[in-house]
Formats: C-alpha cells, structure tokens, sequence
C-alpha cells in the first residue's frame, strides 16, 4: 500500500476568495478541484514541501502561512496524510503554472463533492468559518 505525506496550501486573499486548481485528467483524482499542493520528499519538512509545491504549481512564494489542518484519509490503493496550510501572505500572482485551470472561489461557496473525498472535512470547516 502506497503512503504518502502531501503539503497543500489554502490560498486565501482579502475578499476571502480561495485559489483553486483543478486536477489533470489522467492524474489520481482526476479533474477534481484542489487546493494546489503535492507530495512531502524525503529530507523536506512540511512547510519545505509546501513553498515548493506552491512555486511550481501556482508561481507564488508563500510569506506567511500556518498549519489549518492535517488528516489522513484510506483510498482504495494509498493511505495519504494532508497537511492543508492557511496561505494569506505571498509574493506574485497565482495561476496554474503546469497548465491546469485555476479559479479564485469564495471560501463560502465551496461544494464538497468538486474535491476528492479526503477533503471533505476541511471544505466544513472553510464554509463554518
Ligand atoms: N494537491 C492536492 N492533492 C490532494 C488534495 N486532496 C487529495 O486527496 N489529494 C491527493 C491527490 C493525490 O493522491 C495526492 C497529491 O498528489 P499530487 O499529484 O498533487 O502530487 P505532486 O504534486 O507531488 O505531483 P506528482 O509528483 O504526482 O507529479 O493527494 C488536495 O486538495 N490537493
Ligand atoms: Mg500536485
């Protein structure tokens, strides 16, 4: 079984929008939304893996940011840990860098089933806050 550690980063501006990508068709979880992140590598802490994974994927270097969130979640073929951190300070404009549509959505319109099933916890806790 597949275990893996992913940093992701909840990219939220002053109007309380959140930058939102949507997953490559033949990626697991295939074009469904996410928070823009990736996998944890060997050597790299959390918050490493998060500031790369937001330059690679969004062009943005994250300033300030603090763990929202982390759980873990049983697919049928990988047992994933997900750190989601809160991104409000950052350097540069987001976009989807490796070609993937990205969308700025209010926090208080996010739809749970848009996401995979991991995050269904943290899509409550952004629509009570
Ligand atoms: N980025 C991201 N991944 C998520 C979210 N929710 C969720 O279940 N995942 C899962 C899907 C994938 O199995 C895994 C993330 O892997 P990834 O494909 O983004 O990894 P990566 O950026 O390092 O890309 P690669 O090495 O596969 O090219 O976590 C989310 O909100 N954001
Ligand atoms: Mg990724």
């Amino acid at each position: 079984m597949k275990q893996l550690e992913i940093a992701v980063g909840i990219i939220r501006n002053s109007q309380r929008e959140i930058f939102i990508t949507q997953r490559a068709a033949d990626a697991h979880m295939a074009n469904k939304l996410e928070f823009p992140g990736g996998k944890i590598e060997t050597g790299e802490t959390p918050e490493q893996a998060l500031v790369r994974e937001l330059q690679e994927e969004t062009g943005i270097t994250a300033n300030q940011f603090g763990l929202y969130e982390k759980l873990s979640y049983q697919f049928p073929d990988r047992f994933i840990t997900l750190w989601f951190f809160m991104v409000e300070s950052w350097e540069g404009e987001p976009w989807g860098k490796e070609g993937q549509p990205g969308q700025w959505i209010a926090q208080n319109s996010l739809v749970a089933a848009d996401f995979p099933p991991a995050n269904e916890p943290i899509i409550s806790k952004l629509l009570q806050s």
